[in-house]
């Protein structure tokens, strides 16, 4: 049985059918991912999976619990991750996670969080003054103190500069490592393929594929990768177009790129080398996360910032 199963769901605002049949589910101790472009729907369907909307139709379980009849009974076990607390803007951080631990039975000691989450220093400093990356950890700080089997993070890393990036995916894995499933929402395809076990791509409140990273990127791209590089001489590109594997060849400036699937960078580095042509730049990509978003959705993440952090290749 899924930590999560939605078969079905629809959810309608007005005559706007924000949810149109969606089906997933999550297992226990995954990091799900749920990407997609803005107005996808993703808010809407994690809202019915707390609880928080009530579907129009289909079938929605929760840690086996109906999130509308038993609310209050799936809200001890489960934590959210808000953009916004709506805490007093006076509050201290140390009293933030005070206060939200007296919500619960057995609560988390809310000094083991704030080592846990790097906010120490900050416990006495009031949660209005903190920077972009000391607030998005607290607020995942504040989904953890009830003890949660099951977590939703909502961006959880935006703002924060490269090294909060990977700190708190370290954090995020160290969540999970504890025995809690977490559904992230991201529009960051690098994040979601390097921490998630299974996603899920919504478009204009359907789900257009869901499954491992991996099978997703095989699924919408074939696989494969590409290769850039300079030739040392001139280059009858129309000769590499041929070779097993190869998908497609085109020249951008004064390089060649290469796309294809199994063992075509071997079939063109060795045909390179019978003409005697030497390779420079040579940069060797796989098809990433990236590629299969837009091969599914027609377009990048509507909204990743403009200054969201490149792929990082695989420079041979
Ligand atoms: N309370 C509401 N009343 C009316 N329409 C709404 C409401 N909330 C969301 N919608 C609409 O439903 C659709 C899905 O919205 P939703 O917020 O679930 O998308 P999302 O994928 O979370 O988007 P984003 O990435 O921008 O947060 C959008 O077209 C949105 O305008």
């Amino acid at each position: 049985m899924g930590i999560i199963e939605v078969d079905g769901l629809v959810k309608r605002y007005g005559g706007h059918v924000a949810l149109d049949g969606v089906s997933f589910e999550v297992g226990e101790g995954e990091i799900f991912g749920i990407l997609g472009p803005n107005g996808a729907g993703k808010t809407t369907a994690v809202e019915c999976l707390e609880g928080l909307r009530a579907p129009d139709a289909g079938r929605v379980r929760v840690l086996g619990l109906d999130p509308r009849r038993d609310g209050d009974r799936l809200r001890e076990r489960i934590g959210v991750q808000l953009q916004q607390t709506g805490l007093p803007a006076s509050i201290r951080v140390r009293e933030a996670l005070e206060l939200y631990a007296s919500f619960y039975r057995s609560p988390r000691d809310p000094g083991e969080l704030l080592a846990e989450w790097d906010l120490e220093d900050k416990r006495r400093a009031r949660v209005r003054k903190l920077s972009g990356g000391q607030a998005q950890r607290l607020h995942i700080a504040l989904a953890l103190v009830g003890r949660p089997d099951l977590v939703f993070l909502d961006e959880p890393t935006t703002g924060l500069d490269p090294r909060g990036r990977r700190a708190t995916w370290e954090l995020i894995r160290r969540v999970r490592a504890s025995g809690v499933t977490v559904v992230l929402i991201s529009h960051f395809m690098d994040e979601a393929e390097e921490l998630c076990d299974r996603l899920a791509v919504f478009d204009r409140g359907k789900v257009l594929a869901s499954g491992t990273p991996e099978a997703l990127i095989e699924e919408a791209t074939g696989g494969g990768g590409r290769m850039r590089f300079r030739p040392s001489a001139e280059l009858d590109v129309a000769d590499l177009a041929g070779l097993p594997g190869v998908g497609g060849v085109e020249r951008s400036g004064r390089h060649v790129v290469v796309s294809g699937t199994g063992d075509f960078a071997a079939a063109v580095t060795s045909a390179l080398a019978r003409r005697h042509v030497l390779v420079a730049d040579l940069r060797v990509e796989q098809t990433s996360l990236d590629d299969a978003y837009v091969a599914l959705t027609g377009g990048p993440p509507a909204d990743a910032p403009a200054d969201a952090p490149a792929r990082p290749s695989d420079r041979a």
